[in-house]
């Protein structure tokens, strides 16, 4: 007997050996999807009856810091470097376990009722990010966020705790938890370092998370200190390759974006964060056209503001269309593709897609609203039309984590409680 069959549903499979099917079922057992389309299995642990809804896979988160939804609203209007420098650093210094810990719950919440199922995070106090992500039941690529600015010292401690956490937590949470090594970026990390992270990520068969030319004053930084971008500068010391996930690429040259998709690097684009911050627009429909692996990220809360995976498609495909003046870039298909396909892959997980054998993590779409009336094309609605507050359904590793709106794995009361308690008393610390 299967654990959960779905039935009834319009099936977005984004598989594109089968397309979409109009009226199919889902059947997933040891959370593996056992069948998709038409099923000779009629009994189930559960049976959920998804009519007049859209069952598509979760979307795929691909650069977050989850722990800042702690700085949500904190510190808004301003470029990244005041905004770091002068506000979101000197408030990370004053957090503690305690508060991580229930940032990132709060994220988990956020992401669950908007229907991301997987999410790539690099933060700070990342055992507590890691007890969060196991509690709430979703699946993570997890990196503690290394900086070394140059100082040897720094490096070598930092090195040791980003080597202990992808050791210790790889494949915990019944594998729905993997680790990464997250060396911040080439202007906060040197040279000598960055090398040493990616021997390190070889040794250890994991993969690279870092952001990567978000502003002019990196590219500015990198050319003054270096004389070349970081593109180049990162490919004299072989670091490019199909193991690294680079968030923002903002300010990429055309022979840039060959090097980044000859070496097959995973590209996270964060389009919310980055017109927030006023960092600039990412050739996203030439890096897309060079054939790069292309996905989608929110960013920390702080510069987004929320971790809504909808909102980050819509604004990505028509950030395009405008910025090169061609209404047929990014098309809504190619869009959903990058939330779940192309994330998946970046996070070398088998979800991304509804399909034999790959993990159920399944998100269900309420289409019986009146902005989702009438639905001639069910993938432009997903893109243009829905956003994070349509899904009433989630499912991650074959586990339900929200049924018809209704959190079923976390106390998202207690969880919010928590919240108010602890941004409270780490704002009151922050200003003392
Ligand atoms: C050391 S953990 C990660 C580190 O990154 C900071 N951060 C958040 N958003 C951004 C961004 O857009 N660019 C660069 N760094 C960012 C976060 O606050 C943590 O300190
Ligand atoms: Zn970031």
């Amino acid at each position: 007997m299967a654990d959960i069959i779905i039935k009834n549903a319009y099936v977005l499979t984004m598989d594109p050996d089968k397309g979409d099917i109009e009226s199919g079922v889902v059947v997933i057992e040891d959370g593996i999807i056992t069948e998709v389309g038409s099923s000779t299995e009629s009994t189930a642990e559960k049976i959920i009856d998804a009519r007049e809804g859209v069952v598509m896979p979760g979307l795929v988160n691909t650069h977050c810091h989850a722990g800042m939804t702690l700085f949500r609203g904190y510190a808004d209007d301003m470029p990244l470097k005041e905004w770091l420098e002068d506000h979101i650093w000197p408030a990370e210094a004053q957090a503690g376990d305690e508060d991580i810990y229930g940032g990132t719950l709060v994220a988990c919440l956020e992401m669950i009722r908007s229907g991301t199922t997987a999410f790539a995070d690099m933060y700070i106090h990342m055992d507590m990010v890691a007890q969060a992500v196991e509690e709430s039941g979703m699946r993570a690529a997890l990196s503690y966020g290394m900086l070394d600015f140059g100082d040897t010292e720094k490096a070598d401690a930092e090195l040791k705790k980003g080597t202990e956490f992808v050791r210790e937590w790889n494949g915990k949470a019944d594998g729905r938890i993997t680790t990464m090594y997250g060396p911040h970026a080439p202007n906060t990390c040197s040279r000598d370092f960055l090398i040493r992270v990616k021997e390190q990520a070889v040794r250890d068969n994991a993969g690279i998370h870092i952001h990567v030319l978000e502003t002019e004053a990196e590219l500015d930084h990198m050319k003054e200190n270096f004389g070349m971008c970081s593109i180049h500068f990162l490919k004299d010391i072989d670091f490019w390759g199909p193991d690294v996930l680079a968030a923002h690429c903002v300010w990429l040259s055309d022979g840039d974006i060959r090097i980044l998709a000859e070496h097959k690097v995973n590209i996270s684009h964060n389009v919310i964060s980055n017109m927030k911050l006023a960092s600039g627009i990412a050739p996203v429909a030439k890096l897309l056209s060079a054939g790069a692996n292309v996905t989608l990220g929110t960013d920390g809360c702080a510069s987004n503001n929320n971790l809504d995976m909808f909102e980050e498609m819509k604004t990505a495909a028509l950030l395009q269309k405008v910025s090169t003046m061609d209404p047929t870039v990014l098309p809504a298909s190619q869009v959903l593709e990058m939330a779940t396909v192309n994330g998946a892959k970046a996070l070398s997980i088998n979800s991304g897609m509804l399909k034999e054998g790959y993990n159920a993590d399944i998100i269900i779409v309420d289409m019986k609203q009146p902005h989702l009336s009438p639905a001639y094309d069910i993938a432009s609605h997903m893109v243009y039309a829905a956003n994070g507050k349509d899904v009433k359904t989630t499912i991650v590793n074959g586990k339900i984590l929200m049924e018809d709106h209704e959190i079923t794995c976390l106390d998202e009361q207690s969880i919010l409680e928590r919240m108010k308690r602890i941004s409270k008393n780490l704002v009151s610390r922050i200003n003392s």
